[in-house]
């Protein structure tokens, strides 16, 4: 279920560049938090000191397997809950204090509690946009018409909430969001659960909503969600962001395996790891390792291998992807699948 809510550092962000200090350095960011941490009743830190830089116009992924606390982030982001320490700025607004200013600028989607499941679609919207201080009741109509038909729904308005499919519901949800215009959408898990018809629309919306200048922030377990839609991304892994910048510059952070051919497989390997060649195994045919920042490249292997006498049939180097990365930095197996 979904509730319209009012609505990057030291990571060990490998691609990205220490955190900017100057004042206004933030002045670029939609979303900007500062050490941001959350410590519930019980001692448990869901998230830690965490910086998030999300850019305008960004559609930032924002990625970590269940549990490494993407959804707190994201509830303390909207104010629905207190951070234990840190700063959040939401489109250059200091948030809790300019909260009032700020949120009707917020879009967002976030499990919780939700729509009356004995009243339809558009009368849940009815309610949601009656709550909404800010708007003129008069042209009420006009603006549930328009998100209704934004997401799809303009055919199942009528219908009560509660014989909707997932993915209407999902897609109320974001029409709820989309009452107004928004300059930053916060949606938590937006294809959650939604047969892959549904993920095709929710994804086709949020890219034209990006395309009309909509930041988006978006939190995902999904790999291919973040490689299909995202121009940036932050990996969460135990409440900590331990990668953060844009999708190709965090993907250009993975490690190159480099694969030899080779008959003399332990001379090969004793090159490679002399030159610097991270671990280092002799294969079925020949050996590999891995090509970190500052290691070798391929010519300077070529030519210590010919030096040391080892003929090579081949040389391969494979691009590592940001299912490798998310492994290698999370440690956890992924759902990769869309
Ligand atoms: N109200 C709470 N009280 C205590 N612990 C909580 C509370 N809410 C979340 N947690 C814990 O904080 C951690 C982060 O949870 P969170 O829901 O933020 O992660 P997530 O990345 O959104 O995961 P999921 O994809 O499963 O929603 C988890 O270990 C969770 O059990």
């Amino acid at each position: 279920m979904t509730t319209p809510a009012p609505a990057a550092t030291r990571p060990a962000a490998r691609s990205t560049p220490e955190r900017d200090a100057r004042p206004g350095a933030d002045a670029d960011l939609a979303v900007a938090t500062s050490g941001l941490t959350k410590r519930f009743r019980g001692g448990q830190v869901a998230v830690s000191d965490l910086d998030l830089r999300v850019p305008h116009g960004a559609v930032y992924g924002f990625l970590g397997p269940n549990g490494s606390g993407k959804t707190t982030t994201i509830r303390m982001l909207l104010g629905l809950v207190a951070p234990t320490s840190g700063t959040v700025r939401l489109l250059g607004e200091d948030v809790p204090a300019a909260r009032a200013r700020v949120l009707p600028r917020v879009g967002a989607l976030v499990e919780g509690p939700a729509f009356h499941p004995y009243l339809s679609g558009a009368a849940n919207l009815r309610r949601t946009d009656a709550a909404d201080r800010t708007v003129d009741p008069r042209t009420s109509g006009r603006r549930i018409a328009a998100a209704l038909d934004r997401v799809g729904l303009t055919a199942a308005a009528g219908k009560r909430f509660r014989v909707y499919s997932l993915g209407m519901k999902q897609r109320l949800g974001l029409a709820a969001a989309l009452l107004r215009p928004r300059d930053l959408l916060v949606l938590d898990e937006p294809t959650n659960g939604l047969d892959p018809q549904g993920t095709r629309e929710v994804r086709a919306l949020v890219r034209e909503l990006a395309a009309e200048g909509t930041t988006v922030l978006v939190s995902t377990h999904l790999l291919a969600e973040v490689e299909q839609l995202c121009s940036h991304v932050g990996v969460m892994s135990a409440g900590r962001l331990v990668a953060q910048g844009t999708l190709a510059d965090v993907t250009a952070a993975t490690p190159t395996r480099v694969a030899l051919e080779a008959r003399d497989r332990e001379g090969a390997a004793r090159v490679l790891a002399a030159a610097g060649v991270v671990g280092v195994a002799i294969t079925e045919d020949g050996a590999a390792g891995e090509l970190t920042a500052g290691g070798p490249d391929p010519e300077r292997l070529l030519v210590d291998l010919v030096g040391a006498g080892v003929g090579v049939r081949q040389l391969r180097l494979e691009r590592g992807t940001l299912e490798d990365l998310f492994v290698d930095l999370t440690g956890e197996g992924f759902d990769v699948r869309a």
